[in-house]
């Protein structure tokens, strides 16, 4: 860092926001260089995924995934969860909510670490706080990610109701729950909270469908997953409003209060001791003082494949972004800026594939960690015909040696989407037990644009879960 004369600070790079995409960011723009970097975080270096989001949600998955295995194998004793138990190791990889390995990190990579608010407050420049000025020699990076996003409806506000944060952090388990959504965030946390006791759980969806940006095979034996564990799934539910006389901020993960009850179009009104919403979310860039013509309808900056916004010294990785959100598309999109940056720091041009994050198209892996696990990359097959490619399809329950060795009750489920004209693929989708070790397979033929002719000599190993593979060629010959 130096003074730049103006009395503001002056770094190479400034980086708004410490999550998995700021820290990547801010650490690729100044690797084997001598540029400085600043990574301004106003809560914890890591982001909402390590403490909020991921992390403490695959922590609190796990456990009910293994017990469902022990509980289908023979010969292997299975008690009930240990509650207690869960939490604490769920805690443990959200380090309590210290944060300190990371800043450890970050120093490690010679990234300055300054707490505190920012907001852009002219060209190049960030104020941190009230008054302290920042200034980028390079490239200044919004990497300020998403929050939970609360529908507007009646009284649902006031209810004080549990965002994704408070399910995750759960520190009390609610005798009755309403789900509101029926994307990720719904599925995955009504497994967990199923799983960890729940008695009465009912997910109230909009839509007709679990999980409706996968292909429907998926949503439905999640849905069909999730009432036999219990649940009641509500679909084309109408939510008109909710009421809470006693709502109370107790904290995060606790009861909010007393009783709620939600009026849901056509139904009984549902009362619940907690009400969890996952209706998407919003991202955190209207505190930055942006100029409207960088942002989308959806308050999302816009950028192009480097990751750069119409201000050339302004870049936007992760959520904040918009491409994907999703953890790894984040890091991703870091590589590439942080590489951008780099390059034109040095006056290299952007030659080659890695200065573009083209995978943001049409290419994004994702893994759902729900009962069965949803894996898929690319597109769907009513995506790519929306699109206008002329697809093929082939689909076969995943039946082989790997999976019945697996557990005695598994089942799942296997879909690619072919474009007839290059004979690659466009998509895939499993569902099934531990089904997210398959995908990345999947993504490299999709990236590499491998021919289903050559995938043949791709041969899966006996007896593996991958040997669907093989069933999945067969089927299509
Ligand atoms: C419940 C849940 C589970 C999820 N599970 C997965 C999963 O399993 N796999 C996966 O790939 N994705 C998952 N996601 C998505 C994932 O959490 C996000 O895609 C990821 O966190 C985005 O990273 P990011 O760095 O862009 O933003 P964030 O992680 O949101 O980090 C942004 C940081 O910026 C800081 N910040 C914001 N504004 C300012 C400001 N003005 N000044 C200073 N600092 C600021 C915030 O405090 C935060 O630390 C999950 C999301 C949720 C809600
Ligand atoms: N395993 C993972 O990779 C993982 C896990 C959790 C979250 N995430 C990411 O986090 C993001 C947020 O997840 P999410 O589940 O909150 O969002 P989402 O977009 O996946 O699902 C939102 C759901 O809420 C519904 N909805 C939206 N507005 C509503 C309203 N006003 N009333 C009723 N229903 C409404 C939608 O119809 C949809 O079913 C996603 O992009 C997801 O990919 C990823």
């Amino acid at each position: 860092m130096t003074d730049s004369g103006s009395g503001a600070e002056e770094f190479d790079v400034i980086v708004i926001g410490g999550g998995p995409a700021g820290e990547n960011a801010a650490s690729y723009a100044i690797a084997g260089s001598d540029r400085t970097a600043a990574l301004i975080e106003h809560e914890l270096v890591g982001g909402e995924c390590s403490y909020w989001a991921c992390m403490p949600s695959k922590a609190l998955l796990r456990p009910g995934e293994v017990l469902g295995a022990a509980r289908n194998m023979p010969g292997v004793s299975a008690g009930p969860l240990d509650v207690d138990a869960v939490l604490a190791r769920r805690d443990s990889f959200t380090g309590n909510h210290d944060d300190s390995s990371q800043v450890m990190w970050a120093d490690s990579q010679g990234i300055d670490v300054i707490r505190g608010s920012a907001r852009i407050t002219g060209d190049r420049t960030v104020t941190v706080g009230d008054s302290r000025r920042l200034r980028a020699r390079h490239a200044v990076v919004v990497a300020t990610g998403t929050t939970a996003a609360v529908p507007d409806t009646p009284g649902l506000r006031a209810a004080l109701p549990w965002i994704s944060r408070d399910a995750t952090n759960l520190r009390e388990i609610p005798r009755r729950v309403a789900v509101i959504g029926g994307g990720v965030v719904a599925c995955e946390s009504a497994t967990w909270l199923l799983d960890l006791g729940v008695e009465e759980l009912t997910m109230v969806v909009r839509g007709r469908a679990l999980l409706p940006k996968n292909e429907p095979f998926a949503g439905e034996r999640v849905a069909r997953s999730l009432e036999k564990k219990g649940a009641r799934v509500l679909f084309g539910a109408d939510l008109r409003g909710v009421e809470r006389a006693d709502a109370r901020d107790t904290g995060i993960g606790r009861i909010h209060g007393g009783p709620v009850t939600l009026d849901v179009a056509g139904q009984e009104p549902l009362v619940v001791d907690e009400v969890v919403v996952a209706t998407g979310r919003t991202p955190a860039t209207a505190a930055l003082g942006l100029d409207a013509r960088l942002l989308n309808s959806h308050g999302y900056l816009t950028t192009d494949d480097h990751l750069t916004t119409a201000d050339e010294w302004l870049y936007a990785v992760g959520d904040a972004n918009g491409r994907a959100l999703l953890t790894h598309m984040g890091k991703y999109q870091a590589r590439v800026c942080g590489d951008v940056i780099a390059a034109r720091a040095e006056g290299r041009p952007l030659e080659g594939a890695r200065f573009r994050a083209t995978a943001d198209h049409g290419q994004v892996p994702q893994v759902v960690f729900a009962d069965p696990e949803v894996s898929a990359v690319g597109i769907t097959e009513k995506e790519a015909r929306d699109a206008g490619v002329d697809v093929e399809t082939v689909e076969v329950d995943i039946a082989v040696a790997g999976s019945s060795l697996a557990r005695d009750d598994f089942s799942g489920h296997a879909k690619l989407v072919i474009d007839r004209a290059t004979d690659t693929l466009v998509g895939a989708t499993f569902a099934g037990t531990d089904v997210g070790e398959l995908i990345h397979a999947a993504t490299i033929a999709l990236v590499g644009k491998v021919p289903l002719d050559s995938l043949w000599h791709a041969v899966p190993s006996y007896p593996t879960v991958s040997e669907v593979w093989l069933r999945l060629l067969e089927a299509r010959r």
